[in-house]
């Protein structure tokens, strides 16, 4: 199988995406991550251009990567300059990096109209440049910037570029689709001629989003005959971002049997994507190809029953591949299937054709109708079914819950009171707890009547809160769904309750997020 090479940028032209900003301590834990998931080249910043990237650098000498080999990226010297009197230049010799990559004008509009220099002076920044970085580096790669427009625009100019470049000596020659214009048919055609023209040079595809096809562009330039591909993990970057690694590599290595990373680490895949998405800040749409939450998320009945028969039916790879997992949802678009399969991850076994999972999956139905939505709340829909089938046991039973709340003209703010009344087994429990707001007061007073008899409660925090408005056309008299997500510092659960009255809605969804984790506690055999 032939090597592509991987050069991942999401330290550098990652970081160009509007909302990032990599402290020095994020770039070294992305870049550890990297280096174990079998990256070839990391490039890690612009040495001399702000304080942190030099920081790094320094930080980067003192430490041995496994696999990837260190990047540092800048730009061809200025004009009217030479190379070794370009401080921009020297820094990123002093940056110790083995491999640098220098961007250089390949569009001859950028030349004139960009740095104002003439197209001459220009072949000379890029000669000497990579000439004078060869003789003290191992590696160079050149970064031809905006080669595609360059190409479209004056092609002789834009070969002249090249030229030099690899006449000075470039490791690496790297057409850059620098503004992403261009379409995967002009890319394939334009790489294939680039390979034609120079048959010794190792040739690489750097794209940009901006027309959504840079994924599509990079495997296109591949099939041309390019053999480094640039992008970024998530596809983070300036303006609409770079190529996403994410879905070149698996792309590149399942479908076209190209040899990028050992395919046991391309089973981490997801976990890269999600580590990368924390650390940045930047949520990782559920839709993402492969590494999303619902890459491989079946909801339709349709879909769920050909899936549990055949996974390929609905499947482009298997999940375990990229180190995703299949999931199947409960929604009014369910089918016995999909009760079947979660049935199944709860470790129920029910015979497809038994009256009870019919009437489960009219239950389930009706309450969608009514406002539920068990998808962003697998606990109480586990609790749902359990109960279905007698699996739960009543851990308590309520008498009465009451909710003041009250505003003097002399409070800050209003004050919410809770009182909760309720039997564990015979014995009566009556509390009372003030909050913040009505559902931390009601939460507080349950907890405090429960807490004597499962103390394991203590541990449980609610983390997120939301309210929904089910049926906005009946305005204050309409139904709202409250959502929580509860947390007991080993695992998350998601509940869900939907009422007229807001409070009892969010007392649904509290009760049940109680229950469930007392159910769970019992079923570990930790109560
Ligand atoms: C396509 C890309 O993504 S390339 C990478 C872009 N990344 C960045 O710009 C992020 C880091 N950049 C920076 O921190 C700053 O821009 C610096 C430190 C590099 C330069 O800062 P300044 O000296 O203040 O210049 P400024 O940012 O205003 O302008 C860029 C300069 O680079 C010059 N330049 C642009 N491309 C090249 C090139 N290929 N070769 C040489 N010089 C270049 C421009 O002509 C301009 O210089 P001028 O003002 O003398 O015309
Ligand atoms: C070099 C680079 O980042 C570009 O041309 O897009």
């Amino acid at each position: 199988m032939e090597q592509v090479f991987i050069y991942d940028t999401t330290l550098r032209d990652g970081s160009q995406a509007e909302g990032i900003n990599f402290s020095v301590e994020d770039k070294m834990r992305i870049l550890q991550k990297l280096d174990e998931f079998g990256v070839h080249y990391i490039e890690c910043g612009w040495p001399g251009a702000n304080p942190k990237d030099t920081i790094l650098f320094e930080r980067l000498r003192k430490i041995k990567t496994q696999n990837a080999k260190i990047v540092a990226f800048g730009a061809t010297r200025k004009a009217g300059k030479k190379a070794h009197e370009d401080k921009q230049v020297e820094n990123l010799l002093k940056s110790g990096a083995k491999v640098i990559t220098v961007f250089g004008k390949s569009w001859d509009f950028h030349v004139t109209h960009a740095i104002g220099t003439t197209l001459e002076e220009n072949l000379d920044m890029v000669y000497e440049t990579v000439s004078y970085l060869k003789k003290h580096v191992e590696e160079v790669i050149f970064d031809a910037e905006h080669f595609f427009d360059g190409y479209r625009h004056n092609e002789s100019y834009a070969f002249k570029v090249l030229e030099a470049a690899f006449q000075a000596g470039a490791d690496w020659i790297v057409l850059c689709d620098t503004n992403g214009g261009t379409l995967p048919n002009e890319v394939y055609e334009i790489t294939k001629k680039v390979v034609q023209k120079f048959p010794q040079a190792r040739v690489g595809i750097h794209a940009h989003n901006d027309s959504d096809t840079a994924v599509a562009n990079s495997l296109m330039a591949v099939l041309a005959g390019a053999r480094q591909v640039h992008g970024t993990i998530n596809g983070l970057g300036e303006r609409t971002g770079n190529a996403n690694l994410c879905s070149i590599i698996p792309n590149l290595q399942l479908k076209l049997g190209f040899s990028v990373v050992p395919s046991q680490n391309l089973k981490k895949l997801t976990e890269l994507a999600h580590f990368v998405s924390e650390i940045s800040n930047t949520p990782l749409p559920k839709n993402m190809p492969y590494v999303g939450e619902s890459a491989f998320t079946h909801k339709a009945g349709v879909h769920a029953s050909a899936v549990m028969k055949r996974s390929e039916t609905y499947e482009h790879i298997d999940p375990s591949l990229v180190g995703n997992r299949r999931k199947v949802t409960v929604s009014d678009l369910s089918g016995r299937s999909n009760i079947l399969y979660k049935l199944r991850e709860m470790g129920l076994e029910v015979d497809d054709k038994s009256p009870e999972l019919i009437k489960l999956l009219e239950k389930i139905k009706e309450l969608e109708k009514e406002g539920y939505h068990f998808e962003a709340a697998e606990a109480s829909f586990e609790l749902l079914c359990k109960r279905h089938f007698g699996l739960v046991k009543n851990y308590f039973d309520l008498d009465a819950y009451r909710v003041l709340i009250a505003r003097r003209s002399t409070d800050l703010s209003p004050v919410s009171e809770a009182t909760v009344r309720l039997y564990v087994e015979d014995i009566k429990e009556h509390t009372a707890a003030l909050g913040n707001g009505p559902v931390s007061a009601l939460d507080r007073a349950l907890r405090k009547a429960l807490e004597e008899f499962y103390p394991s409660l203590k541990d449980v925090q609610l983390i997120d809160y939301k309210v929904r408005i089910v049926n906005e056309s009946e305005g204050t008299s309409a139904k709202v769904r409250v959502l929580i997500e509860s947390t007991d510092g080993r695992r998350k659960w998601g509940t869900v309750g939907v009422s007229e009255n807001i409070i009892e809605a969010s007392w649904i969804a509290l009760t049940d997020s109680l229950v469930y984790k007392l159910l769970k506690d019992e079923e570990e055999g930790i109560m």
